[in-house]
């Protein structure tokens, strides 16, 4: 494809305003995407496919182009040439790639491609981080695979259709998907499509929802009918398929600490056409104390590094602080213990994050399991997923029940 000097523009707009500014890519790239409404597809995937890549590869592209923090204008088109080189493009004869060095970039590209922090593009300290959680072997296997470009997965909301229906709905749209064994409802699309702007997504036949992700609520054996607390519901991914899965019947309480999150999980909730949802703010120990004892299962999806999802989000990679993962490490830990209580005698909890460190998944419920009021569960099982091993996202879950 032959460069067009629009979207590369936008392009070195938008790597700017991550880099420098400390902006989300998702945002950014959402904003870049309205910017021009004459885009056709495949501009669209140009801007959008080229801002995450160079997201990705920042540490390696800057090292090859010999720019350091913070960027200038010139310091992004250095890095968007090296981009360019490396893909193959042909570069145009425009003024900011006079005197580029390509072969000097591919000389560099193979010696820096020999050393793992510059190939898998990472800071050192996560690269510590990780090689002491996995091991040398698992890590090196591990941060190649979430270097890689994430599929589109969608769940089919089976409140309102089955997987097949949803397939055939979909390919009407000439959008072609796949149904994976293992998933039971998960439709994986065979080429990106921006599937948001479907009728089939606007009445609420499906969401977005990566296949590791979709393991979870089924692990918590909810069964319709149930009193199910979902602590850290957020905007909502579990707690629709929790829904899903006890087909409206019994009752769904949905908690987080943050409102704006919750707003968003009640929109979606009316688009899914999931009516057994009840909401609360945490606001303080209170709203937990008032639910002491008081749900058949519990689910503590808890916040975490994200350091099984850098597929989907390559910018953790530059925004992640090891002193975040050292507090959060705690919360997680607190919160095991405080919304535990929840939980009925009898009862069934899944702790589960994103995160593919033992720290913050086994370890954690060792921990919590050999606390005082942890003697009260048992442990059940648990599921460590990498995704060098699923091909889809790192993920952690155990299944604990409190004794009667
Ligand atoms: C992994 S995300 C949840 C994702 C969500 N369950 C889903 O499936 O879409 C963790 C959530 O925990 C929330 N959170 C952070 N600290 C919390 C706390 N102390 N108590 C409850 N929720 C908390 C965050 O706001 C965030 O929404």
């Amino acid at each position: 494809m032959r460069l067009h000097k629009n979207l590369v523009f936008t392009v070195i707009d938008s790597i700017l305003a991550i880099f420098n500014d400390g902006e989300y890519a998702d945002k950014v790239v959402a904003r870049a995407l309205k910017k021009d409404k004459r885009w056709g597809s495949t501009d669209r995937k140009f801007v959008a496919e080229t801002i995450y890549e160079i997201v990705r590869w920042k540490r390696l592209y800057a090292e090859i182009a010999e720019v350091k923090d913070p960027f200038t204008r010139d310091d992004a088109w250095r890095i968007f040439a090296v981009w360019a080189v490396l893909r193959g493009h042909k570069l145009p004869d425009w003024k900011y790639f006079e005197n580029t060095p390509i072969r000097r970039i591919k000389g560099r590209f193979d010696e820096l491609s020999k050393i793992r922090v510059f190939r898998e593009s990472i800071p050192d300290w996560m690269d510590e981080l990780g090689l002491k959680e996995l091991g040398e072997k698992n890590w090196t296997k591990e941060i190649a695979a979430q270097n890689q470009q994430a599929d589109v997965i969608l769940r089919v909301n089976t409140l309102k259709a089955n997987r097949k229906q949803v397939h055939a709905m979909l390919m009407d749209l000439e959008i072609e998907t796949s149904m994976p064994d293992e998933y039971p409802d998960a439709l994986i699309l065979k080429e990106r499509a921006n599937v948001f702007l479907t009728d089939v997504f606007k009445n609420g036949y499906f969401e977005v929802q990566d296949a590791s992700s979709q393991l979870v609520a089924p692990f918590l054996e909810v069964q319709p009918g149930m009193r199910v607390v979902d602590t850290c519901a957020g905007a909502g991914g579990k707690t629709l398929h929790i829904a899903s899965l006890m087909q409206n019947k019994g009752q769904i309480i949905a908690m987080d600490i943050y409102e704006s999150k919750q707003k968003q999980l009640k929109l979606r909730a009316k688009r899914n056409g999931a009516f057994n949802i009840e909401y609360r703010i945490i606001e303080g120990t209170k709203t937990i104390k008032k639910l002491h004892d008081k749900a058949d299962r519990v689910l503590i999806d808890a916040p975490c590094s994200g350091l099984g999802v850098l597929k989907r989000n390559p910018d953790s990679k530059w925004k992640l602080k090891p002193e975040f993962i050292d507090e959060i490490r705690q919360t997680q830990e607190q919160i095991l213990l405080d919304y535990s209580k929840i939980l009925k005698p009898g009862g069934k909890m899944v702790y589960a994050t994103c995160s593919i460190l033992p720290s913050e998944n086994e370890e954690q419920i060792k921990k919590f399991l050999a606390s005082d009021w942890g003697k009260n569960f048992i442990f059940i099982k648990d599921q460590k997923i990498l995704a060098s091993t699923s091909a889809f996202d790192g993920f952690y879950m155990a299944l604990l029940e409190r004794k009667s």
